[in-house]
């Protein structure tokens, strides 16, 4: 869809009282997608964003927001510069002679990526301006339900958007103040040599990838005994050996209590064991730390207690089907609200939100019903819809399909490299409920099977969809058997994952 002409023809006068149909505060992938689609549709709209900075804070952002400057963007960049040291190892399989050892040049890498970001951004910047939206730099407050402040300026709104987006925070630990966020990690000068994570979420599993890549020694430090709380358990147990494999030091049940900089400027990180019996012990001459224990809504002195938003218990801006907070005119969208942070998620709010708004549809809200999600890790992790374990739950009698296999690249390439892919099949009507896939593809892979699962494909319609062959998609297309059955919501054949 795209945001309309940029001309004005129907739109809605804003009222004489009103400077604006529309204030966005916040120009990230949510902000900047509801502005323009609803300047588009014919709104009067502003939008105002702090000035840009790769280091986030209260005073500092930028057009683009986390996605661009400090998220998905910069993490995929930095990916794919350490998806050539595993291309290298896999190159000499096929008689590649890599005379002399290639060398990785971090600080050319950050400056090339820099360069993009902000050629991005600028971008994102551009597209408000020629979709008429009047772009304020600066740190918007509200006043009261209809007035924002911007720079002592004062602007009277119809309608307030709040895409203020969120913020990543450190676990309240001693020495913290050493340790550093995603920001930092995105950001640094020097390549670490001994790098710690603490939280294996999407972003400790992504930049313990990266970083090993780079030839860093990477330490994952995770509570629960499998990385990726949330995902599917065989998928989860799966990725964590390829990870092993590839040389990352796991320590699992396992919480740092504290951090202490060295005279020598390194630091020493002590580990406790996490429910469960153990010793303690000492990680040193650690590089970095990093906190990747997750994100807070980023909502503190912008006016909305005064004005008397509620809140949720994570402290997300609470909103109804349409994105509306419990005050009538005030909205909010992305990462300070939604249940799913993501750019994808975001944007589709945004567009939901013009939509409803101004383009005369106001039964549109967002579809959350089958939102694909991908860990970038090394192998990544691609999964859309409901895990083995929910389905089991929800559903009761599920066949679960699932393969592994050497993708034919490792044949020639790199030993012990293995992909999984699985479908979570409902018994009842045979309708496809999961698909899920670990390997180096599988976020290209994904894409075409959330559209089938969005469609409500069977897994009768899966098999008799034709290959592509040789490749590893088509493993979904030629899953006979069940792995494993359950009946009435109890394993009834095969073994449990
Ligand atoms: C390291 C990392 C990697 C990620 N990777 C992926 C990925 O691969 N795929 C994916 O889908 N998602 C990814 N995400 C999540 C994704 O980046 C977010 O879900 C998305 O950016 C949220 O967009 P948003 O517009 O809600 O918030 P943001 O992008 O954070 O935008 C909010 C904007 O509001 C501005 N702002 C805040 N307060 C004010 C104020 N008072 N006045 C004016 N402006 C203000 C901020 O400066 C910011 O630019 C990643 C996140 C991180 C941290
Ligand atoms: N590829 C992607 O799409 C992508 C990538 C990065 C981030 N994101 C988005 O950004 C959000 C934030 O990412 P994230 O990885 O920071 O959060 P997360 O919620 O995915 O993971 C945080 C992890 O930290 C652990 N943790 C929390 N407190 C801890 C403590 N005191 N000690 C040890 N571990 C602790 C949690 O158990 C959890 O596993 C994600 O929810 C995701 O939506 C998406």
């Amino acid at each position: 869809m795209s945001p309309g002409p940029r001309t004005r023809p129907q739109a809605p006068p804003a009222k004489h009282s009103f400077d604006y149909d529309l204030f966005t505060l916040g120009g990230g992938s949510a902000g900047v997608r509801a502005a323009r689609y609803s300047a588009g549709m014919g709104a009067k709209v502003a939008l105002c964003e702090l000035p840009r900075d790769f280091i986030s804070s209260e005073d500092r952002g930028g057009t683009g927001g986390t996605c661009v400057l400090r998220g998905c963007v910069p993490k995929k960049l930095m990916a794919i510069a350490g998806l050539f040291n595993e291309e290298m190892q896999d190159a000499v399989g096929y008689g590649w002679k890599l005379n002399g050892r290639p060398t990785f040049d971090f600080q050319d890498m950050q400056r090339n990526k820099r360069r993009e970001l902000e050629r991005l951004s600028d971008i994102y910047r551009k597209n408000l301006e020629k979709a008429e939206v009047d772009f304020i730099e600066g740190r918007g407050r509200l006043l009261d339900k209809n007035t924002v402040e911007v720079n002592g300026q004062q602007y009277k709104a119809k309608n307030i958007l709040v895409a203020t987006g969120s913020y990543p925070i450190k676990a309240p630990i001693e020495g913290s103040e050493h340790g550093i966020t995603s920001d930092e990690v995105l950001n640094l000068e020097q390549l670490p040599e001994k790098l710690v994570i603490v939280g294996a979420g999407y972003i400790g599993c992504e930049q313990a990838c990266i970083y090993n890549n780079y030839g860093s020694e990477v330490h994952l430090i995770v509570r629960q005994d499998l990385p990726l709380n949330g995902f599917d358990i065989e998928a989860r147990k799966f990725v964590l050996e390829q990870y092993k494999l590839r040389g990352i030091k796991y320590h699992g049940l396992s919480s740092p209590s504290k951090i202490t900089k060295e005279s020598n400027g390194k630091l020493t990180v002590t580990v406790d064991p996490y429910k469960r019996e153990g010793d303690s012990f000492s990680l040193d001459n650690v590089d970095q730390i990093l906190f990747a224990t997750g994100r807070k809504p980023r909502t503190k002195d912008i006016g909305l207690e005064d004005v008397g938003v509620k809140f949720d218990d994570k402290g997300k801006l609470e909103v109804d089907e349409h994105s509306r907070s419990n005050v009538d005119n005030i909205y909010a969208i992305g990462d300070v609200s939604t249940k799913i942070p993501l750019t994808p998620v975001a944007r589709m709010e945004g567009t939901q939100f013009a939509l409803h708004m101004f383009g005369g549809k106001e039964d549109a809200k967002p579809d959350y019903k089958s939102v694909p999600s991908v860990v970038f890790s090394s192998p990544q992790l691609a999964y859309v819809g409901l895990h083995e374990e929910t389905a089991v739950e929800e559903v009761g009698d599920v066949d679960i399909y699932s393969s592994v296999s050497t993708p034919m690249k490792n044949s020639l390439g790199r030993d012990g490299i293995k992909e999984l892919v699985k479908v979570v099949v409902s018994a009842k009507d045979d309708k496809v409920l999961g698909f899920h896939m670990v390997g180096s593809e599988a976020s290209e892979i994904m894409q075409g099977f959330a559209a089938a699962l969005y469609v409500g494909i069977t897994k009768q319609q899966l098999d008799a969809t034709v290959g592509i062959h040789p490749s590893s998609a088509e493993e979904f297309v030629c899953l006979a058997k069940p792995t494993r059955q359950y009946r009435g919501g109890k394993l009834t054949e095969g073994e449990e994952p």
